[in-house]
């Protein structure tokens, strides 16, 4: 099966970096897949009650959302606040106090305060079980036998930050 992420709203984008950097980075990928088979058993498909013990699923989307804000005029990075700015390491947000709400100035994916986005908890459910889903049930590779260097990893500047090319990949069910 070719996957072809495209879509306008704020959820895509997240799921279409977070397996970008996935792509890049296969021991993370490998991690999230041993993580979600320690909970999810019996060939069952993630579900949203199963989110709460899946802390290394939400450091890998905090992390998508530090390294590529979904809605980029608001949210730039910001480079002095993070050890190692640029690199993907979900480790980072698992032994961290830092949520989604927007209490921390460096880290505020779904704006704070009374701009608070709505639909946050709706769209984190989105993103964690369409990511989940994909991770658990599919092995993923690049087409026409290209490698991970080769990926197009710069920004579409826009409302929400997307890849400029879009990503394709080829999944296998597992
Ligand atoms: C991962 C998914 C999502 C992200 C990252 C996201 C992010 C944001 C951000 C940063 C804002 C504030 C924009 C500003 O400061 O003007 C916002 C506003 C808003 N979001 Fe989301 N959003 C997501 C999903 C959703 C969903 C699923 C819904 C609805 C079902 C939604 C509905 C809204 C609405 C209505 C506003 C405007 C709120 C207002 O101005 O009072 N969002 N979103």
């Amino acid at each position: 099966m070719e996957l072809f992420i495209g879509g306008t709203d704020s959820s895509t984008p997240t799921v279409e970096w977070a397996m970008t950097e996935h792509i890049r980075n296969p021991n993370i990928l490998s991690k999230l897949r041993q993580k979600l088979s320690e909970k999810i058993t019996n060939g069952k498909t993630v579900q949203e009650q199963d989110l709460p013990q899946l802390p290394y699923l939400t450091a890998v989307i905090k992390e998508t959302m530090r390294l590529h804000p979904p809605i980029a005029y608001t949210l730039a990075p910001e480079p002095k606040s993070w050890d190692g700015f640029t690199c993907f390491v979900p480790e980072r947000f698992l032994d961290s106090d830092i949520d989604f709400r927007g209490r921390v100035f460096s880290f505020i994916p779904f704006s704070s305060g009374r701009r608070i986005c709505p639909g946050m908890n709706l769209g984190l459910r989105m993103v964690s079980l369409i990511l989940a889903t994909l991770v658990q049930k599919f092995d993923w590779k690049l087409p026409y036998e290209m490698a991970p260097e080769d990926m197009d990893i710069t920004d579409r500047f826009g409302l929400t930050l997307r890849k400029a090319q879009p990503l394709v990949l080829i999944l296998t069910r597992l």
